[in-house]
């Protein structure tokens, strides 16, 4: 890995880092050139060290979960999401290409194709896309999570940031942070994620199921992107977390989904995830199928 060059920018391998163009709790995300093949790709950006501060706020491992759950240390946590990702091919889902771990370096650098169309919508926005544009984006992502729970995945962190635009196609992204993140979430509550996570979320593990809540986010996503703004809302994560789970939906905006949308989002979002609907269940709804 060569430092910064003479005129500033850095050169990883054969790779030029160039502008951000993704951020969040996980990092970030820089546009990347490679001479090689004369092709970008997005290069995802993650510290060792602060992931293995997430271990905990007092450097403990979060609360193990019963059973074989992912190893409780978060670096290790994102090495096994890392050797899954390499495993998953499908269209719908964003595709690792290689790993730049030098293990005298704090920095590790996940390369994915880009998805030069970035997410799907950026919210909160009063231009909302139209239900048409929401139900093509619905079922792409709608297959990359069939996939997902195929190979017994649960994303858990659906969200319109991580449902990208390539190639005229919806890829779901950001496999490899989801464990980090739920041990962000419960450490830092970033304000972000809990907009869509499930209200069972709280709950004891043993009511928790990925799939349904995978469901409940994307019913939130799917909310987001014809209404332009999340259902709920909070000045602090507890305060936006006892709406999640006592506040019923409501359209309050200026935007009225179709009779069917409303319908199926109500399904979604059913605070039950017993009662929720499943993700076979969706792809058979009218206003799926429409
Ligand atoms: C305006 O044009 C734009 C084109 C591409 C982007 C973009 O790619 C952003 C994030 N990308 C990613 C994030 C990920 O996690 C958080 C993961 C993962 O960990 O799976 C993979 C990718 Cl690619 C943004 C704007």
């Amino acid at each position: 890995v060569s430092l910064a060059q003479a005129s500033g920018y850095v050169q990883l391998n054969q790779y030029r880092l160039l502008e951000p163009i993704g951020q969040g709790s996980y990092g970030i995300v820089k546009l990347a050139y490679n001479e090689e093949d004369d092709t970008h790709y997005a290069m995802k950006i993650l510290s060792k060290r602060k992931l293995m501060r997430r271990a905990g706020l007092f450097g403990r491992a979060p609360p193990r979960r019963p059973g074989p759950g992912p190893p409780p240390d978060p670096l290790q946590r994102v090495y096994r999401e890392i050797a899954v990702l390499k495993k998953l091919d499908h269209p719908n889902v964003v595709k690792l290409v290689e790993v730049l771990d030098d293990p005298a370096e704090d920095h590790l650098y996940l390369v994915f194709q880009l998805l030069e169309g970035g997410p799907v919508i950026d919210i909160p926005t009063e231009t909302p896309l139209s239900e048409h544009l929401a139900r093509k984006y619905i079922r792409d992502a709608l297959l990359g999570v069939e996939y997902l729970h195929y190979q017994r995945i649960a994303h858990r962190d659906i969200k319109p940031a991580n449902l990208l635009l390539g190639e005229g196609r919806v890829q779901v992204a950001d496999l490899g942070a989801c464990g980090e993140l739920a041990a962000a979430g419960r450490v830092s509550g970033t304000v972000g994620t809990p907009a869509f996570r499930a209200p069972e979320a709280a709950a004891p593990a043993d009511k928790y199921s990925g799939e349904a809540a995978d469901i409940w986010s994307l019913g939130v996503t799917l909310y987001a992107m014809v209404t332009g703004k999340v259902p709920w809302v909070g000045s602090s994560a507890i305060e936006l977390q006892r709406k999640v789970v006592d506040e019923p939906l409501a359209y309050p905006g200026r935007v009225q989904p179709s009779r069917q949308l409303r319908d199926l989002l109500n399904r979604m979002l059913d605070k039950d995830p017993a009662k929720r609907i499943t993700l076979q269940e969706v792809k058979d709804h009218e206003w799926i199928t429409d």
